[in-house]
């Protein structure tokens, strides 16, 4: 994009909601953009404490160095959201849009109202020009709903202007996203002051960020792109996961299939490794948001080929579950279950989704002992996660079942059957030997993200199945 020097210049920014994205992503531009002031406030008080000591909320690598740069040179964390707000020239709302609970659209719709709360306060609060830009992810056409409430609700005559600039950061490598992203998407209106809000965020991008990778739409495309960008994300992971199912009951390896239809510069190699099934705050949410919305103009075919994503995503969460009762002679009532990995991909501690939940609750349904041990998810998340509503009606029942081991090697021990929910570093180079001989006989080894040798555990004396490889290259015990 082609910067016009005339667009307005930021000076300072304000983020409202110092989450999993509005922290990483303000930290970042604090850090390439030293002449401007960030200050990125939000209603938590615990979570804003976090953010300002040693062990911050969100673990990222490489976000500790990025905050310790900035923080008290052009970087604050606050709860004086009205202060942050009245300050700056440019706001983002970065708050939180989960799956409504109740009410109409319950289990699909986004639940906006932290997106209106936030709209509703920057107009009550403020007393001069703002951009606003929506960072939360939203429905097509939230723009214009932010903008009834702002004109309704601030000062005559007060000017605001709505950008769209949704994020494509991923969770674990969010800095490295964030400082070379493959593009910033800006939406605008297409109107003069539009364009001209468009250019000013583009400024502050283009302090580290090529303008080529800059590129302006309108508001309403740039806030479905972002819905799309996610949903064929996760389709791709569906499809590589039906895939997975026909390669077990084949003799195929998921693994070969996905390099060799990556190899077609069409289709690409990212984004096609079988898993247990995808999860993350995101993906499902957007998918059924994507799917409300379809229903709602009307386009019921539509909404179902969507649904039908995540569909595919639940059946390959049970179906794991159900290999391992299966395999486990049909019976695990009693056994110890170690599951390495709670988090919902590595390099994060963020559980939102994560498949683990699902596995613990069905091998706590067939009555088994579930060891838990992940290297960055805190004790009492697993705890808040297993103990949810939906989840178990029992919390009780879960202390009795389940327990959070300190190590891999501590989790395993006396084990009949370790699952690999998360595919963290570690347990590539377990010490799989030492496992081994701690566990009882036959040891089994179901590999939910396919990254051990198999071949090397099987020579160990382990029974190994991983997702997605046929009878043929399994034990023969499952051919
Ligand atoms: N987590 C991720 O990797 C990504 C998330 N997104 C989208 O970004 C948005 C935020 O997601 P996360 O950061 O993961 O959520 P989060 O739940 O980690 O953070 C949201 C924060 O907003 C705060 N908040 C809510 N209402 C507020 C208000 N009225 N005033 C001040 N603070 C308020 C909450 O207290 C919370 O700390 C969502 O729409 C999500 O879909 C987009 C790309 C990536
Ligand atoms: O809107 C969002 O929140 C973000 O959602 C995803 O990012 P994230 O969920 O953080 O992480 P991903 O790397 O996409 O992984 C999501 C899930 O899919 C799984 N996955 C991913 C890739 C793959 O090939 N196979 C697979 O099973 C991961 O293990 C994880 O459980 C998108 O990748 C981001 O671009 C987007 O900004």
């Amino acid at each position: 994009m082609v910067l016009d020097r005339t667009a307005p210049k930021v000076r300072a920014i304000c983020c409202i909601g110092a989450g999993y994205v509005g922290g990483p992503t303000c930290s970042v531009i604090a850090q390439r953009c030293p002449h401007i002031k960030v200050t990125i406030v939000d209603v938590n008080p615990v979570r804003i404490a976090a953010w300002n000591s040693d062990t911050l909320p969100v673990f990222e690598p490489g976000l500790d160095e990025v905050v310790k740069e900035c923080r008290g040179r052009n970087l604050f964390f606050s709860t004086d959201i009205d202060d942050a707000i009245r300050e700056a020239d440019l706001i983002f709302v970065s708050v939180n849009t989960p799956t409504k609970k109740s009410g109409v659209g319950a289990g699909y719709a986004a639940d906006l109202h932290y997106v209106e709360a936030s709209t509703r306060r920057i107009a009550s609060v403020s007393d001069a020009p703002k951009i606003i830009v929506e960072k939360s992810t939203v429905p097509c056409r939230t723009a214009s709903s932010m903008r009834v409430i702002l004109e309704a609700n601030s000062r005559p005559g007060l000017r605001f202007d709505i950008l769209s600039n949704p994020e494509f950061l991923a969770e674990g490598t969010a800095i490295r996203d964030l400082s070379a992203p493959d593009r910033v998407l800006i939406g605008s209106l297409s109107t003069p002051e539009g364009k001209a809000a468009a250019r000013a965020l583009a400024a502050v991008y283009e302090n580290w960020v090529p303008p080529e990778k800059i590129f302006t739409t309108g508001l309403w495309s740039s806030e479905l792109s972002k819905l799309a960008a996610n949903a064929l994300l996760a389709q791709r992971i569906s499809s590589i996961n039906a895939m997975a199912a026909i390669c077990e009951a084949t003799g195929a390896d998921v693994d070969e299939v996905a390099h060799a239809c990556g190899l077609d510069a069409r289709i690409g190699p990212k984004f096609l490794k079988a898993s247990v099934g995808f999860g993350g705050s995101c993906f499902q949410k957007d998918i059924l948001n994507l799917v409300y919305l379809s229903d709602s103009l009307g386009l019921p075919q539509v909404a179902a080929y969507w649904k039908q994503v995540i569909t595919m995503n639940e059946y390959s969460k049970a179906r794991f579950a159900q290999k391992v009762v299966q395999t486990l002679f049909s019976t695990i009532t009693n056994k110890k279950i170690a599951v390495l990995g709670f988090a919902f991909k590595k390099d994060t501690g963020d559980t939102r989704e994560t498949a683990a939940i699902s596995l613990c609750k069905d091998f706590r349904s067939e009555n088994a002992l579930v060891s838990i041990y992940d290297p960055k998810v805190p004790e009492a998340q697993i705890w808040l996660d297993l103990t949810e509503p939906g989840v178990v009606d029992d919390g009780q029942k879960v202390k009795q079942q389940v327990t959070i081991a300190a190590s891999a090697i501590e989790a395993c021990k006396d084990a009949e059957a370790v699952v690999i929910a998360t595919e963290w570093d570690e347990f590539r180079t377990l010490d799989w030997a030492t496992v081994y001989k701690s566990m009882k006989k036959p040891a089994f080894v179901f590999d939910g993200r396919s990254i051990v040798d198999a071949a090397a555990l099987r020579k160990i004396g382990f029974q190994v199945h991983s997702v997605g490889k046929g009878p043929e290259i399994q034990d023969p015990v499952w051919a």
